[in-house]
């Protein structure tokens, strides 16, 4: 059983890390799901690529849901994820990692929790608001952090991730605004994700890869050819930071995300 997951954003379509991989559909109440599960160090992981293996899937049609539900349901503990970014921070460059430690939710149409009282399709049919005052699991942090120190990779220990609708890239005028906000970098996918795995009880963490910098201070037009042309570059660095951050995930788990539902419903 994976206690382990990593969930590939743009560009990691593909577990290279793991051995002796297998294919399992896991129906969830949201939908089907499709999840390799490989060994990597003598320990079960889960995959799963959030846009397909041929990114046919945008960020705004994920079913977020049911990707979170199946990791659930297969025994996932832990999952890390990669994100690519564009960058409002000039000190974070194309190449760089941002280990994330906030988050801001400007998505629009997406399913935001699994907590929808009677019309939930599952037994939880409970009211639910969970504390997400730090939405990253800071146990998977520390281990994100603590490869990449060891590697010699550039990166960076916190970054705030804004996380907008997509499909298209932002205007200059929203990046100057997100750039007053506080934030860092720019995506399209870690909301609701993040937000699902805590409703979950699961420990969440994800290390952004700058691929550009953002609308209005890059000179260059923004192109999804760039994000994974430079994700492309970056594989062999994100396959060893994933892979020796596996070996610094505590095998006990000591964070909040484990009893996150405590007092959330209530009771
Ligand atoms: O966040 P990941 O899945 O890496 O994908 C990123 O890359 C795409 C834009 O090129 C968007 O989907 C953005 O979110
Ligand atoms: N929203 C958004 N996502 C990205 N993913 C990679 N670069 C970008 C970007 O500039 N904006």
């Amino acid at each position: 059983m994976p206690r382990i997951a990593i969930i590939g954003g743009s560009g990691v379509y593909d577990p290279k890390l793991l051995q002796n991989v297998r294919e399992e559909f896991v129906n969830t109440p949201y939908g089907k799901v499709r999840v390799k599960i490989g060994e990597y160090d003598g320990e079960e992981i889960a995959f799963l690529a959030r846009h397909g293996e041929g990114h046919s899937v945008p960020p705004h049609k994920i079913n977020y849901r049911a990707n979170i539900w199946a990791l659930y349901e297969l025994g996932v503990e832990r999952i890390l994820s990669t994100s690519a970014v564009g960058s409002l921070n000039e000190a974070m460059k194309p190449g760089d990692f941002v280990v994330l430690d906030q988050l801001l939710d400007f998505t629009k149409t997406r399913h935001y929790t699994f907590y929808d009282g009677d019309e939930s399709p599952h037994d939880r049919k409970f009211v639910a608001h969970v504390d997400f005052t730090d939405p990253y699991c800071p146990e998977l942090r520390k281990a994100l952090i603590t490869a990449a120190k060891e590697l010699g990779f550039d990166y960076h220990p916190t970054g705030t991730y804004a996380c907008m609708e997509g499909p298209r890239f932002e205007t200059r005028a929203e990046i100057r605004a997100l750039k007053i906000l506080g934030a860092d970098v720019v995506g399209m996918t870690q909301c609701p994700e993040a937000a699902l795995a805590r409703e979950l009880e699961m420990c969440y963490a994800s290390v952004a890869i700058v691929t550009n910098f953002a609308a209005g201070i890059s000179r260059e037009k923004l192109t999804h050819t760039e994000v994974v042309e430079l994700m492309a570059k970056k594989s062999e660095e994100i396959k060893y930071l994933l892979m020796k951050s596996i070996r610094y995930i505590p095998k006990e788990r000591h964070c909040g995300c484990k009893d996150a539902l405590k007092g959330a419903t209530g009771e």
